[in-house]
């Protein structure tokens, strides 16, 4: 069974995926992760991030490369959502993406176009949201721990700027796919969002199998 799950920056998204790819016993792929690695890796090789070719060079990252922590800042984030408009990067990260949905038994990947362009014959659409001023305040207490510099405002604005960014591209952008189940966890505790992810999986699973 291959599910896949969309949604906006902090939106729970992968909260909800790992919780899935536990219940199911299925491996998990945060797509997320891949675009902050070629961000990184640009950098480590003072890349230009307005140039396509700087940013497809910077695909070539090695695996280890996926545990670095400079990967979970919103910067990182943010630089991320900037390559991730180059056509040539998207189409240099596809296979990845595919060969570990297509492995046995099936997989859980979370992204912005895991349902439309990746997997777009997947058993299982979800497009999970929140509110833009819930998602920076979830993502404000997760990083403030480590960044006491950071404010609300700041992280309000990026998530702002990347929903623009990421929804209006050309290539690949951020949007439901037509046959996935909308899941806005606004006003729902993460227990109480998992709940309901695990009732719209079974009920697509029931369509599936008639
Ligand atoms: N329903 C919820 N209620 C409260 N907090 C939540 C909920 N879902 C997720 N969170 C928290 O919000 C933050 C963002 O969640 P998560 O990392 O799952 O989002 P995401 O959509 O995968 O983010 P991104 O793709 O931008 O990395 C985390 O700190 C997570 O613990
Ligand atoms: N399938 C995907 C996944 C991510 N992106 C871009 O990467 C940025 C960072 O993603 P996070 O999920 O870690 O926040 C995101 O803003 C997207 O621009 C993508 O394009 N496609």
């Amino acid at each position: 069974m291959i599910i896949a799950i969309d949604g906006p920056a902090a939106s729970g998204k992968g909260t909800v995926a790992r919780a899935l790819a536990r219940h199911y016993a299925l491996p998990y792929l945060d797509t997320g992760l891949l675009y902050r690695a070629v961000a990184v890796s640009l950098l480590d090789n003072q890349g230009d991030s307005s140039r396509e070719s700087d940013a497809l060079s910077a695909c070539d990252f090695a695996d280890s490369l996926l545990s670095d922590s400079r990967l979970r800042n919103e910067q990182t984030g943010k630089l991320a959502s900037e390559i991730s408009v180059f056509p040539k990067v998207r189409q240099a990260l596809i296979k990845r993406q595919r060969d570990f949905a297509a492995q046995t038994g099936g997989a859980v990947l979370d992204g912005r176009d895991i349902g439309t362009v990746i997997v777009p014959d997947a058993d299982v659409k979800l497009f999970i949201t929140a509110s833009p001023e819930i998602r920076a305040k979830r993502r404000y207490d997760e990083l403030v721990k480590n960044n006491p510099d950071l404010t609300y405002d700041i992280i309000l604005e990026d998530i702002k700027s990347r929903d623009l960014r990421d929804s209006s591209r050309k290539e690949a952008p951020l949007k439901q796919a037509e046959d996935a189940d909308l899941l806005d966890s606004s006003l729902l505790g993460i227990d109480m969002a998992i709940e309901r992810a695990v009732a719209l999986v079974e009920k697509q699973l029931k369509t599936v199998q008639g």
